[in-house]
């Protein structure tokens, strides 16, 4: 495998030894270890007044890991309510994150965007003081950077904050209305930003994915992808990994994917991902987002995840009575374990 042939990924989705060796870089920030595999686009639980609810992280740890074999989380994303909580909430549900995760987790990565350059390097700082093995920033989404080069500038100066974190640009168009495509930006990004990592790329658009990563070939970026329901494709396109909201609850499935992959089982591949998308299409089409999210998390995992910040509204008795039923007729909730009071995914 390798960048010489262009029918093959550069590299494997999940990490061996060698890519570890491989891995190893001189300057302080990439000497971690690449992010590979899944990573939980983590809920941020709240108490039934709307208040975050710190006390049920160390559970939830242990649910990612032990139940979902998912062991890196992004943190203060999308999914974390990141943008509606306030910044000294972002910083304290951060520490939780890292130091419930210490020794369970793999990595955590913290997402520090905000409209505010200060507030942002705020946050990539402090992420580095707790021990965090990486930050990811959006585009500013207010007054937007009008091109490649303003959000160049932007992302420099809050990488520049935790000069020793890997960072990841978290390309997500839709929600920030910032179209800048991301294989531009890539170009030429490490001499402008010397701690870029890679990128969270949660958009359709695979021409533009596939672009980032045979323009990128001799890089060792990562490669996260953000639309699960679609997570195969991006496979085939070099996706060296996935940062996705549905891993809290349907990572099992997923890694079960992903090992097929690997043993180039792509019938089975192929029958997990269209398994998995039969539930995304299904709460699609009810109406699906954070609110859900959190309500579908709770139900599985049987840990509170509680209501959604305003504006967004918690989800309907309705929604969450379809969902368990898909969930069930699909086999990622047995009855058994609903029985038992034990809401764990089957096998
Ligand atoms: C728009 C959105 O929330 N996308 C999700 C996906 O995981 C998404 O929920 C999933 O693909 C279902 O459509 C992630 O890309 C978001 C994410 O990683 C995050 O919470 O930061």
């Amino acid at each position: 495998m390798g960048a010489g042939d262009p029918w093959v990924p550069a590299r494997s989705f999940r990490q061996n030894d060698q890519d570890r060796r491989w891995s190893r870089r001189d300057s302080m920030a990439s000497r971690k270890k690449n992010l590979q595999g899944l990573v939980a686009a983590t809920i941020t639980p709240m108490t039934e007044h709307g208040e975050i609810n710190l006390s049920v992280i160390g559970q939830y740890v242990d649910y990612l890991v032990e139940k979902q074999g998912v062991k890196n989380i992004f943190v203060n994303g999308t999914t974390g309510e990141g943008l509606s909580l306030s910044i000294s909430e972002r910083r304290r549900v951060a520490e939780e994150w890292v130091t419930k995760g210490r020794n369970k987790l793999d990595q955590v990565v913290i997402h520090v965007g905000a409209l505010s350059l200060k507030e942002s390097q705020e946050l990539a700082k402090h992420a580095a003081e707790i021990g965090a093995d990486g930050i990811a920033v959006i585009a500013p989404f207010f007054l937007k950077p009008q091109n490649k080069d303003d959000l160049t500038a932007f992302l420099k100066e809050v990488a520049a904050a935790a000069p020793a974190l890997p960072f990841y640009y978290y390309h997500i168009p839709a929600l920030t209305g910032v179209k800048i495509r991301a294989e531009e930006l890539l170009d030429g990004i490490q001499e402008k930003i010397p701690t870029f990592q890679g990128l969270k790329f949660s958009d359709t658009d695979l021409l533009d994915f596939g672009q980032c990563v045979d323009q990128n070939r001799q890089r060792q970026f990562a490669f996260l992808f953000g639309v699960d329901e679609q997570l195969l494709s991006a496979l085939v396109m070099g996706a060296t990994g996935a940062v996705g909201s549905t891993y809290n609850y349907l990572g099992k499935k997923t890694n079960q994917m992903l090992e097929a992959y690997e043993r180039k089982d792509f019938s089975s591949a192929l029958n997990y991902q269209f398994c998995i998308q039969r539930f995304i299409n299904f709460v699609i089409k009810l109406g699906f987002g954070v609110s859900q999210t959190k309500a579908i998390m709770t139900l599985v995992s049987g840990i509170p995840m509680g209501p959604p910040r305003l504006p967004l509204q918690r989800a309907s008795k309705e929604f969450i009575d379809n969902a368990e039923a898909k969930l069930k007729s699909l086999g990622f909730l047995s009855f058994t374990d609903l029985k038992n009071g034990n809401l764990e995914t089957s096998s």
